[in-house]
């Protein structure tokens, strides 16, 4: 069934139960997105904005409250086997046994999709060769790099030839060169084989480098949507970081500079201050000006083309890492 959109999800809400005398937890609050074949869509997201809830409903692990989602074209409540098939999932913990080889694991994993063990031969071989771990495939898992187990962790979900591949946190505890190599590799299965990619992050970088598509999600809703480079482009100007000595503790820095011309969307946390300018090179000399007027001491000043942090403050009101920070400590979101 050739679907307009190869992930749809309308208006997904979901709530949990949050203990004795609590009201329930809103995880997903009418999420909404919907993205075409052979994209990569990363979900973008502090913890706890709802990424995994999303994920789980969308392949038929979690049933949503209310609200509807396809995969594949497929309804994830009402034609679930459909979505299974159609679908592979590579979840945040590896599911390869560390005691197997590499080619044992896949053609394992083969077999139990139902492949005849010719078929599922070959394909491993296919697999191994893709994700240059064929010189590795008779050895043990266990034996593995990090970036080796994870690439063979994206080759288990790919054993059956899904549409749609389900990407949770993939390159999360790896280097910096397996990173790179990871987002390599999930690029070209997007671009050369149509597959659809679902992705969830809460790396901006990877984010800014793999999402064709982007959904940033906030407090289970996707509070903006595009390609990274749209996003962007819709925050114009310049945006200016200035690292203050001090902490703005009674907001005489954010009630000093509201009053200069020129300058929009500031917050300021803790030490550090973020306002987007019309030009950088015209607006930094004000700013330092005014908090030297009233000798506030500053310790660095950088002015940059707009950044994905940029936009997740634009639509949030805060700043990607300190959500990041936040998300552990707060206490929920009453349904
Ligand atoms: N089974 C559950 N029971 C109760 N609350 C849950 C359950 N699963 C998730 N939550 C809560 O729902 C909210 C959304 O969680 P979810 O795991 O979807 O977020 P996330 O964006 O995937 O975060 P992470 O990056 O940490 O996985 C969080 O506040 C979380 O504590």
């Amino acid at each position: 069934m050739a679907a307009t959109h190869a992930l749809e999800a309308t208006e997904l809400v979901k709530t949990y139960p949050a203990g004795r005398k609590k009201p329930p937890l809103r995880a997903l609050d009418g999420l909404t997105f919907a993205v075409p074949e052979g994209v990569v869509l990363g979900l973008l997201g502090p913890n706890g904005a709802g990424k995994s809830t999303t994920v789980k409903i969308l392949t038929t692990l979690s049933r949503a409250d209310s609200g509807t989602a396809r995969v594949a074209g497929y309804d994830v409540a009402k034609q679930q086997d459909a979505v299974r098939r159609a679908i592979g999932y590579v979840p945040q913990k590896s599911s390869s046994d560390p005691m197997a080889t590499g080619v044992e694991n896949l053609v394992l994993s083969g077999r139990i999709f139902g492949l005849s063990r010719q078929d599922a031969v070959r394909r491993a071989a296919e697999l191994l060769e893709r994700f240059d771990l064929t010189e590795s495939a008779d050895r043990q898992v266990r034996t593995y790099s990090g970036g080796m187990q994870r690439k063979l962790d994206v080759a288990l979900g790919l054993v059956h030839r899904p549409r749609v591949l389900f990407l949770d946190e993939p390159t999360t505890g790896l280097d910096p060169e397996a990173r790179a190599d990871l987002w390599n590799e999930v690029g070209r299965l997007a671009g050369t084989e149509g597959l659809t990619v679902l992705l969830t992050t809460h790396y901006l970088e990877e984010a800014d480098r793999l999402a064709g598509q982007l959904a940033i999600v906030d407090r289970g809703k996707v509070v903006a949507e595009g390609s990274p480079e749209a996003l962007k482009a819709e925050l114009r100007g310049d945006s200016v970081h200035v690292e203050l000595v001090d902490p703005d503790a009674d907001g005489t820095v954010q009630r000093l500079l509201s009053g200069l011309p020129g300058l929009g969307e500031i917050v300021v946390e803790g030490n550090t201050l973020r306002a987007r300018v019309d030009r950088g090179a015209t607006a930094v000399p004000a700013v330092l000006g005014a908090l030297e007027e009233k000798a506030i001491p500053v310790s660095a000043v950088t002015v940059s083309r707009p950044s994905l942090d940029d936009v997740y403050l634009r639509y949030t009101g805060r700043s990607f890492k300190s959500a990041e920070k936040n998300a552990g400590n707060e206490e929920g979101r009453a349904a």
